[in-house]
């Protein structure tokens, strides 16, 4: 096979970490939105839907007690909590997204959101980055470890038709597959917003999305404290090695 895609300044290339290859494809360089295919097994994904089943059912469940079931059903096809340490599927994510990415940091990132849209689902443009009127608005997440530095979504189910992330600054769509995820910027150099990084959830036409999200935080990222431009931050501070 033609190896030549391995070439470092390649947009699509593979890089090994513990022991195992990771395949990247570059889609913006500046500010950096990176897509890692194939990141999570088959069975990881499996066993994340799974957990993703099981959350829905629960929250059901708070649902019928206070007698608000529409709002509350178009609430439980958005969203969930997950939290990792609670979970052996999400752990299993968690710990392969922390360990194959390795010039990230986890410890300071929210616990997983996990989202499903049927049908007509969408999430309209907006950026990740939180902006607040003052200080004093500030919540505890906030004030311990910053604001979100960046943002990685996990794919675990994908839609027969529609619900692509567009990325309209940077004149990007992208799709993925189950066990797919995707990882940009939300903040550049000198840690204010990165209004490049404006995204949108296509709506749904046919099937179902499932995703989940990791925000992560500014506290301690060494992409950070490394970088003394305040431009935009470089997809190429994300990989190991040279690059
Ligand atoms: O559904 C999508 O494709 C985008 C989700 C998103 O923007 C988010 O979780 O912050
Ligand atoms: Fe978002």
């Amino acid at each position: 096979m033609d190896k030549s895609f391995e070439w470092k300044h390649a947009v699509c290339f593979e890089y090994l970490q513990n022991f195992q290859i990771v395949k990247v494809e570059v889609v913006a360089w500046r500010p950096g939105l990176v897509i890692y295919r194939d990141l999570f097994t088959g069975k990881q994904v499996r066993d994340h839907l799974e957990l993703m089943e099981h959350l829905k059912f629960e929250e059901q469940l708070v649902v019928n007690d206070d007698g608000n079931d529409i709002v509350s059903k178009i609430r439980r096809a958005n969203g969930t909590q997950v939290f990792h340490e609670d979970h052996p599927a999400a752990r299993s994510i968690w710990d392969t997204a922390k360990n194959l990415l390795p010039n990230l940091n986890f410890k300071t990132a929210e616990d997983i959101l996990a989202l499903s849209y049927n049908p007509g689902g969408h999430y309209a443009a907006h950026h990740d980055y939180l902006l607040y009127p003052s200080e004093k608005e500030w919540d505890e997440w906030m004030r311990v470890n910053g604001n979100r530095f960046g943002t990685l979504i996990m794919a675990f189910g994908a839609a027969e038709s529609g619900g692509a992330t567009v990325f309209p600054r940077l004149g990007a769509a992208v799709r993925t597959k189950p066990g797919d995820a995707f990882f940009w910027f939300n903040a550049m150099g000198n840690s204010e917003q990165e209004d490049l990084s404006e995204h949108a959830g296509c709506p749904i036409y046919k099937g179902q999305k499932q995703i989940s999200t990791i925000w992560l935080r500014m506290r301690d990222q060494p992409i950070l404290e490394q970088t003394l431009s305040s431009d935009s931050l470089s997809a190429s501070l994300l990989f190991p090695g040279e690059f």
